[in-house]
Order: structure tokens, then C-alpha cells, then sequence
């Protein structure tokens, strides 16, 4: 396999390229000045695109290398793929569900109880010396307020299980009703919004749930509500939430993902009820070889004409 050619955009994992590196031709974009030349020059023998949730393969790139067969995404989101070309030109796609589930859902809950307890603002008091000159202000109880999420798929149910554990009453929205599930089912957005004080945004980005969150599901939140959002940036309409935070008519935020990152909008970075994170949902050193380990693994059973181990096309 070592003349097999794997196209990889962006740096993602060293644990990745060292083990991709001993299986195959490893071609690393970022390292070369001129990457157009470059893809041009190596076409004919790139069969594989190892994308992330930042770079993944669009229409362009896909038909610039003819002989491609296979994009093994570091990620669970596919939608940088260009889902419909790989279909009709039969190019399959994997990703890495499952193995990130723990540490996203894990994270979302980290982030409700840092906007909700103030963690950040309350650690910064700490160190700046302010307590000093007296105690830090009361804080929002987390335990018992009603969780709604966006998607009860693989994370969203493990972020429902979490809350679960802090005695929160759970709803859902997802596109159809599950009939398994013994959790409050909303049949729109704005409805779960208005019944719930945190809104986890867990579904996968699609052209149907681009700003899913909008100036109205955000208004039934309301000056009292929390949104969380480890899904993608483009889920929320930004200049809506922003408008909301800084007018108060949203209670706080805590924003794992932006619409441009890593742009983040400056005038968040002044405001006490919102954390920012650097799109590190699924960031431990366990996930990520774990996950390295889905990529190449895939790319080893197709190469080898096996079955593949996460397919998503
Ligand atoms: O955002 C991260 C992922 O899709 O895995």
C-alpha cells in the first residue's frame, strides 16, 4: 500500500500521520508552497483525502484527482464533503462516530455549568485578586432546570444521560418523533426553546439545520435561557446571537463552534455569560488516537477490499 497516495490537507493529529505514514504515501499540503501544482502533479496516484471538520473535500478538489476512491474524515461531521459528488461519482466516505461521543457530550455539560455557575468569570475573580475585596456574586443553579437538545442521536443522547444525573427533566427535537425515547418530544425548535432553560445543539449540520437557532428560537429561550453549542457554528445564526446576548434578551451562551472559525466575534469576548472554546469537543489525547485509529483503519479495509468500519457512503 505504500505507493498509495493519501491527501492530507491540513495538520490534524501527529499520531495520525506517523501511523499513516508507515502504510502509505503521505502527502501533506500545508508542508508545499504551490498546492495547486502539487495536487496536479500528484492526481494519478492520490486514492484517498483524510479530512477534518475544517477541511474536508469539496467539488473542486474531488475533481481535480480522478483517480480518488476514498475520504476518511477525522471527524464526525462530514458536511466539508461534498456528500453528493462522492455519491454519484461513487467515492466512499468514512468518519469517526461513537469513539467522541463521551468527551462532546462531556464538554456540553462542562459548558452548562460554566455559563450557568460562572466558572470562567469566578476563576478569573480568583486570580485577579478581586476576592480579596469581597466575596463573588450568586450564581444560577444548574441541578433540576430542564434540558432541551437538538438531535437525539449518539451525542445527544449521552448529553441527555449526563443531565439525567443532575436530575434534569429532559426534551428533544429531532426531525421525527423517536418512539424509543421516554423523553418530551417537541415537534419544532421554537417550541423546545420555550420550554426548556438550556438548549444543547447536537444534530449534524445539514442545509436543513443551518441557523436552526434563529432571532425567534432565540427569543423563546428567553432572557433566562442558555445555549450550548458543540454541534457547528453554522447551526446558529451569529449576528442574531450576538445581538441577543449583548441586548440581554438572551440569558448566556457557552459556544464550542462559530459560523467562521476561528473567527469569533470580538464583542462576545466582553461579556460574563458567555465561554468560549476553541472547537475542542472532541480534543483529548484518548479520542484523538482513538479516532486516528478509526481513519486508518478504514483506509486499511478498503485499500484491502474489506468492509468499512464507519461508512457514511
Ligand atoms: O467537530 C468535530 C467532529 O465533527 O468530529
Amino acid at each position: 500500500m505504500e505507493s498509495i497516495g493519501v491527501l492530507m490537507p491540513i495538520p490534524m493529529s501527529s499520531y495520525l500521520e506517523q501511523e499513516l505514514e508507515k502504510r502509505f504515501n503521505l502527502l501533506k499540503l500545508w508542508t508545499v508552497p504551490h498546492k495547486t501544482q502539487f495536487i496536479k502533479d500528484h492526481s494519478a496516484s492520490i486514492r484517498a483525502i483524510v479530512g477534518n471538520a475544517s477541511a474536508g473535500a469539496d467539488g473542486e478538489l474531488i475533481a481535480a484527482l480522478p483517480k480518488l476512491e476514498i475520504i476518511s474524515s477525522f471527524s464526525v461531521g462530514i458536511d466539508k464533503v461534498d456528500l453528493k459528488t462522492c455519491k454519484e461519482k461513487g467515492i466512499r466516505v468514512t468518519n469517526t462516530p461513537d469513539v467522541l461521543t463521551d468527551d462532546v457530550a462531556d464538554l456540553a455539560i462542562g459548558l452548562t455549568l460554566a455559563v450557568l455557575r460562572r466558572l470562567c468569570e469566578s476563576e478569573r475573580y480568583v486570580r485577579s485578586g478581586q476576592w480579596k475585596k469581597g466575596d463573588y456574586k450568586l450564581t444560577t443553579k444548574f441541578t433540576g432546570k430542564t434540558v432541551g437538545i437538538i438531535g437525539l442521536g449518539r451525542i445527544g443522547k449521552a448529553v441527555a444521560k449526563r443531565a439525567e444525573a443532575f436530575s434534569c427533566p429532559i426534551a428533544y427535537f429531532s426531525r421525527t418523533e423517536k418512539p424509543d425515547s421516554k423523553f418530551k418530544y417537541y415537534p419544532t425548535v421554537v417550541e423546545l426553546a420555550a420550554n426548556c432553560d438550556v438548549l444543547v445543539v447536537a444534530c449534524p449540520l445539514t442545509e436543513e439545520t443551518r441557523h436552526i437557532i434563529n432571532r425567534q428560537v432565540i427569543n423563546a429561550l428567553g432572557p433566562k435561557g442558555v445555549l450550548i453549542n458543540i454541534g457547528r457554528g453554522p447551526h446558529v445564526d451569529e449576528a442574531e446571537l450576538v445581538s441577543a446576548l449583548v441586548e440581554g434578551r438572551l440569558g448566556g451562551a457557552g459556544l464550542d463552534v462559530y459560523e467562521n472559525e476561528p473567527e469569533v466575534p470580538e464583542v462576545l469576548f466582553a461579556l460574563e455569560n458567555v465561554v468560549l472554546l476553541p472547537h475542542v469537543g472532541s480534543g483529548t489525547v484518548e479520542t484523538r488516537n482513538a479516532m486516528a485509529d478509526l481513519v486508518v483503519g478504514n483506509l486499511e479495509a478498503h485499500f484491502l477490499k474489506k468492509p468499512l468500519l464507519t461508512p457514511v457512503a
